[in-house]
């Protein structure tokens, strides 16, 4: 794949824009807000909110104007494709339009897609990448009402900017008792001695069981689950060791739970019981290797995903007798085959993904996950997401002016770029007073991406989708954090002093922004009282505020001409916000910045050309 080409522009500067895209204030189009909507939602950071005042004209387009559908409202349509907790449903239907289609077959559900905004699903809704594609852009928001999101195609939701969200908090009690439940049923042959009993026998002797006291319980995967699973089975007299790659020792150890390799978890336990997620590392992990290390007699509990277990290994481990019972919640493919020789196995105990389902648990996930949908709708980050940077609404209020800076930098230097040349490689210095290291700067980069790739393309960019996006266009953008000289204690306290972006090896429409004519297009920025500047252009140091469009003018630093320009514009009923001139040597070049509220036509930009003193310009359209 070729560099990012802005070719296409050639022709069209002054005046290059797209009339037809979108811009949302901050996470593109993970925001819905428009000047007209007033949400109160004060309890939490809204981000769009914040940046409406700065945002351009097109803003003012609804979700409306974005989609045909069916619903065609000012507000966001939300589709449930499986059984939500009414509160949670309240809760979205506070917000937007729901509607709850519990049985939509893949086709179906590629098919309505497209008139939706979110997608709330639990583990039955396989969310693949024909769905992303199906929403043709309209989908902003998969919440998955649980923990495991291996039935949400993340990669292709990253791609197609669709943020992730689940609710990872709300079922991990009723897991962890579902866990125990099957562990002590599976014991004493509960299931079975039930089904024989309303079969009118009396099996006493069949069902002896096993006693758990004393026993070694072996979790796999010490995490919210696990640690819950292990703090029970010690109240019931277990050993419980444990083993997870990634979980602190200390925390097992604090609740007495040794934390061991994978094979001394499998080869010492008398009962293992999996609580990991799954994910290429973790599937089928349980094969026929593994299960010939285990103790012979090992019962095994799997409340996490069928997906981790062979389950044609397990099978044949159940018939050997290296399993001697399995409680199995979840299968590989669910709902398993009506005769499936695994949940059929009278040695397996098994129910229908029931872990997450009680209805304390059912009501606070619907709760979670409507709330980070609609947060996630009004442009608010998650919490929770799956797919994009986790920031602290702190840092986030914080960040919000810099926010506009970057994109607007972004969108700034791609215009400076003269057509035909291939844009590779990106340069952003951060100053900051403040310790730099300390600065977080995935938001900044996301947005200066975004300015930069969307006005040369079709691609929607948020901060899901920026780092993915730039990869593929092979948009290289490193990134330099500086210290920089505080002059005063309210810089001191900017998280950010200045931006600046280059753009290295390519040509410019406005010579001007090169530096020492090296290929260099360099531009920087800063925020003062909240608004966002251009303070450098090139060599240049100029001061316009970047709240409309910037027309930027090389002249000869003589009397006359500011106010010849200033005219022109004036004559055309262009409204000049901001002007400044920044020129390194008096009576020799100097660089005119122009705020300007309209867009001027081409007639007053070519009259503003024969102005003899200016050497060269530029609009540029924020
Ligand atoms: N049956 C049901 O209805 C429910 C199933 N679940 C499933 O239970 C599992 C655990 O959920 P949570 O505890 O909430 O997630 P969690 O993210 O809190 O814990 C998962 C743990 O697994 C560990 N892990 C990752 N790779 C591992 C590996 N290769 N070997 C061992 N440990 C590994 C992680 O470090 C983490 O500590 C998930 O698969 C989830 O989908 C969760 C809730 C309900
Ligand atoms: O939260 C999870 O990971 C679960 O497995 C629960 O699934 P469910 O929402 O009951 O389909």
């Amino acid at each position: 794949m070729a560099a990012i080409s802005i070719s296409n522009l050639t022709n069209q500067i002054p005046t290059f824009h797209n009339h037809n895209k979108q811009s949302y204030p901050f996470l593109s189009h993970l925001s819905l807000h428009n000047h007209n909507h007033n949400h109160n939602h004060n309890h939490k950071l809204s981000l769009s909110s914040n940046f409406t005042n700065t945002s351009f004209r097109t803003c003012t387009t609804s979700i409306t104007a974005l989609n045909s559908g069916e619903y065609s409202s000012e507000k966001p349509a939300i589709l449930v494709s499986e059984k939500l907790g009414e509160a949670g449903l309240q809760l979205l239907r506070r917000f937007g339009h729901v509607e709850c289609s519990y049985k939509l077959s893949p086709e179906e559900l590629c098919a309505r897609i497209g008139d939706f905004d979110a997608l709330i699903v639990r583990s039955g809704t396989k969310v693949t990448r024909r769905v992303f594609e199906a929403a043709k852009g309209r989908l902003k928001v998969v919440g998955r009402a649980g923990v495991g999101i291996d039935n949400v195609d993340l990669q292709a939701a990253t791609e197609l900017g669709c943020l992730v969200v689940n609710a990872p908090t709300a079922n991990t009690i009723a897991a962890a008792e579902h866990g125990i439940a099957l562990l002590s049923a599976m014991a004493r042959n509960v299931a079975q001695a039930d089904a024989s009993m309303k079969a009118g026998k009396w099996e006493r002797n069949k069902y002896v069981g096993v006693s758990l006291v004393g026993k070694i319980l072996g979790v796999m995967g010490f995490g919210k689950v696990g640690s819950e699973v292990a703090r029970r089975a010690k109240g019931l007299g277990m050993n419980v060791i444990a083993h997870d790659p990634y979980a602190p020792a200390a925390r097992a150890k604090s609740i007495g739970v040794e934390m061991v390799s994978f094979d001394e978890a499998i080869s010492t336990a008398d009962f293992l019981s999996l609580h990991m997620p799954l994910n290429s590392s973790t599937l089928r992990s349980f094969n026929d290797q593994t299960f010939a290390k285990m103790k012979k007699g090992v019962r095994l509990i799997n409340v996490a995903r069928g997906g981790v277990i062979d389950e044609d290994a397990l099978l044949t481990a159940l018939n050997s007798g290296i399993v001697a019972q399995a409680a199995l919640d979840v299968f590989a493919e669910e709902p398993p085959s009506k005769d499936s020789k695994l949940a059929q196995h009278e040695n397996v105990t098994a129910t229908p993904h029931l872990g997450a389902s009680t209805k304390e648990a059912q009501e606070e996930v619907a709760i979670e996950i409507a709330e980070a949908v609609v947060g996630a709708l009004r442009g608010e980050l998650s919490a929770t997401a799956a797919n994009a940077p986790m920031v602290p609404p702190e840092v986030l209020a914080e960040l919000g002016p810099y926010v506009t800076l970057a994109e607007k930098l972004g969108r700034i230097a791609v215009q400076l770029v003269a057509g035909g040349s291939g844009i590779q490689s990106v340069k952003v210095v951060y100053a900051s007073a403040r310790n730099p290291d300390n600065l977080d700067t995935r938001i900044l980069r996301a947005m200066i991406t975004k300015g930069i790739i969307e006005p040369i393309s079709d691609a929607h960019v948020n901060l899901v989708n920026a780092d993915f996006t730039a990869k593929q266009r092979r948009l290289r953008i490193t990134e330099e954090k500086v210290s920089a000289n505080a002059n005063s204690s309210q810089e001191q306290q900017q998280p950010v002093e200045s931006i600046q972006v280059q753009i290295s090896d390519v040509k410019s429409k406005f010579q001007s922004a090169l530096l020492d004519n090296e290929r260099i297009i360099s531009i920087e920025g800063k925020v003062r009282a909240g608004v966002p500047h251009l303070t450098r252009v090139g060599a240049f140091s100029v001061d316009v505020s970047l709240e409309g469009n910037v027309l930027l003018c090389r002249q000869v630093d003589q009397p006359g001409t500011i106010g010849h320009v200033g005219n022109i514009l004036g004559e055309h009923n262009v409204n000049v916000s901001f002007m400044s001139v920044g020129r390194s040597v008096k009576r020799a070049t100097a660089i005119m910045a122009i705020g300007v509220d309209e867009e001027p036509d081409r007639a007053t930009l070519n009259k503003i050309g024969e102005v003899p003193a200016i050497d060269e310009f530029v609009f540029l359209h924020l």
